[in-house]
């Protein structure tokens, strides 16, 4: 408790706009992590008691990959720095930025690495996908050879991470360059897709902020619940009663058996 106290008197407090106090909804219900409307119980339980254990001091680390262009830095960009750059620099290698919540009045953070799509970039670029909780992946709704190309980027992507450990989401970029019918159309698949490799689905548009900040913080918060149950189901059963599990493991059927390659840069 004492580097509890330490730990909040050092750092400033989080914004004030970056405070969750109850569960975002999901985008799509038939593409959800799950439907549920409020926190799981146990959850806000445990935070109204603070027995959330080393949820507090955690930094989740969250991965966006996708094809080049398809607006992966414009997105990470509108939501931590409210910017939009209309001009396409692509990213080299890789980016990060820190996001700092406050869920059910627990610090959390999400360390967000933005990843280069180019293909001469991506192999330094999977050097840091290790270690992701959290997997984004973005396709443009205005492109459907880059939602075609998710499947690949998720084995690429769950090669270095543990794929039963993992949070999928799939985020359909440049909403506001597509007309309702272009759009609606591709989101059946998206859908489709989504389901099939078990991945919660999101459409965004970073030039107009549509969706953005609801998005970040649906992730913040599934996140945040998964640990916390975590945390949970190691202090064990006697000290705080039956774990209720969240039905969370993206079982992908093509990356999960798939042996780890060596990275190659040739
Ligand atoms: N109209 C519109 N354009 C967007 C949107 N998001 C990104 N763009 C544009 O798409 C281009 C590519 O965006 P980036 O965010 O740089 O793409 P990226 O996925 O980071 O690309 P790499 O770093 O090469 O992998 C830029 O010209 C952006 O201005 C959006 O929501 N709407
Ligand atoms: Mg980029």
């Amino acid at each position: 408790m004492s580097v509890r106290i330490s730990a909040m008197s050092v750092l400033p407090p989080v914004r004030k706009d970056r405070v969750i106090a109850q569960l975002p909804q999901c985008f799509r219900k038939e593409a959800a992590f799950h439907t549920k409307e409020d926190f799981n119980s146990k959850v806000k339980t445990a935070c109204q008691e603070q027995r959330t254990g080393t949820v507090g001091f955690k930094i989740s680390k969250v991965i966006v990959v996708g094809d080049l262009a398809v607006g992966k830095t414009c997105l990470i960009n509108r939501f931590c720095k409210d910017a939009f750059d209309k001009n396409y620099k692509a990213t080299i290698g890789v980016d990060f930025e820190m996001e700092r919540f406050e869920v059910l009045g627990v610090p959390f953070s999400l360390q967000l690495w933005d990843t280069a799509g180019q293909e001469r970039f991506k192999c330094i670029a999977s050097t840091y996908y290790r270690g992701a909780q959290i997997v984004i992946i973005a396709f443009d709704v205005t492109d459907i050879a880059s939602l075609d190309h998710v499947r690949q980027w998720l084995e690429d992507a769950l090669k270095e991470n543990d794929p039963t450990a993992v949070q999928l989401f799939i985020v359909g970029t440049k909403k506001d360059l597509s007309s309702p019918a272009q759009y609606s159309q591709i989101e059946q698949d998206a859908l489709k897709l989504a389901q099939e490799i078990t991945a919660e689905y999101w459409a965004v548009s970073s030039l107009t902020g549509e969706n953005v900040k609801e998005f970040f913080f649906r992730v913040a918060s599934l996140a945040f619940e998964t640990n916390v149950l975590a945390e949970l189901e190691k202090s064990g059963p006697r000290q705080i009663g039956g774990i209720v599990r969240i039905n969370s493991t993206p079982s992908n059927v093509n990356a999960s058996t798939k042996k780890k390659q060596p990275n190659c840069c040739q």
